[in-house]
């Protein structure tokens, strides 16, 4: 049957009927007074959202080893969780490794402080927020996301280990984030440490009692998280893994 209807191909897309628009893309496009309204439609996302990628590859694919570190966004410098983040980051920097951050306040500053000023590259990957932000002035390298799922991309692939200070939801959510990833060994000899034993070990005892207890989780996922208060045990650990790592890739 002949079809009748109009019709418009649109690159790989053929439209028929009331599908048809009254303008075309290049229309759209060249057209300076027209609607704006496409900048915020899904296909330009996409295109976005490969530039943040893009970006985020390009800026930190030089780094050197590199740890990640999460932690509140609230935490007072007078704060002893501070002073741990800067003795984190300043043992990690004097060990070789570059520090990651969510480059904001709290926990992130305190880590890129310890980092830059024991000589190391400091790194804060930003974030868009509702509130004006900008990042912390210990940060020597600066990569500002619009969109989380792109930053945590980049958390993980530039980062040999994980080390999680105290927080709230943001840092649960990177602490169960990367176990996950672990878990399913998406990412293999890759150290998740929580640092403060007072404030994780209820969530420990939970999640043995809640979760292990009733099967939820193996026995043997419990051991991939390592508690300690010691920034130089934490240290030990990423660079006893890191070892691991190397031998292995290396066929030794
Ligand atoms: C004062 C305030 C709320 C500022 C928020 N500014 C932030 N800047 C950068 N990363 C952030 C921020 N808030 C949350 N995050 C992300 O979530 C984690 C902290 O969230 P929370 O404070 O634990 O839940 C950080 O590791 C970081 O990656």
């Amino acid at each position: 049957m002949k079809h009748m209807r109009p019709e418009r191909r649109q690159g790989p897309s053929l439209v028929r009927g009331d599908l048809v628009p009254d303008s075309t893309y290049d229309q759209r496009l060249l057209d300076r007074k027209g609607p704006t309204g496409w900048l915020h439609e899904d296909p330009w996302r996409v295109l976005r959202i490969q530039s943040e990628f893009v970006e985020g590859f390009g800026a930190l694919a030089d780094l050197p080893p590199a740890v990640t570190v999460f932690g509140s966004a609230r935490t007072s410098p007078e704060d002893p969780d501070y002073k741990l983040g800067e003795r984190l980051g300043g043992a990690l920097a004097e060990a070789g490794y570059a520090v990651i951050t969510g480059g904001g306040p709290g926990v992130m500053e305190a880590a890129n402080k310890g980092a830059l000023e024991a000589g190391g590259v400091s790194v804060g990957l930003g974030i868009e927020l509702p509130h004006e932000q900008r990042l912390n002035d210990y940060v020597d390298l600066g990569v500002e996301f619009r969109y989380f799922f792109v930053r945590k991309t980049m958390f993980v692939k530039y980062a040999c280990g994980f080390v999680t200070l105290p927080g709230g939801f943001g840092t649960l959510d990177e602490l169960f984030e990367a176990l996950t990833l672990v878990q399913t060994r998406k990412v293999t000899s890759f150290p998740v440490i929580l640092m403060g034993v007072r404030f994780w070990t209820p969530l420990i005892d939970w999640i043995r009692e809640s979760l292990e207890a009733v099967g939820k989780i193996s026995p043997k996922d419990l051991d991939l998280i390592s508690l300690t208060d010691d920034p130089d045990e934490a240290v030990r650990i990423i660079v006893e893994a890191d070892s691991t790592r190397t031998d292995r890739e290396s066929g030794g």
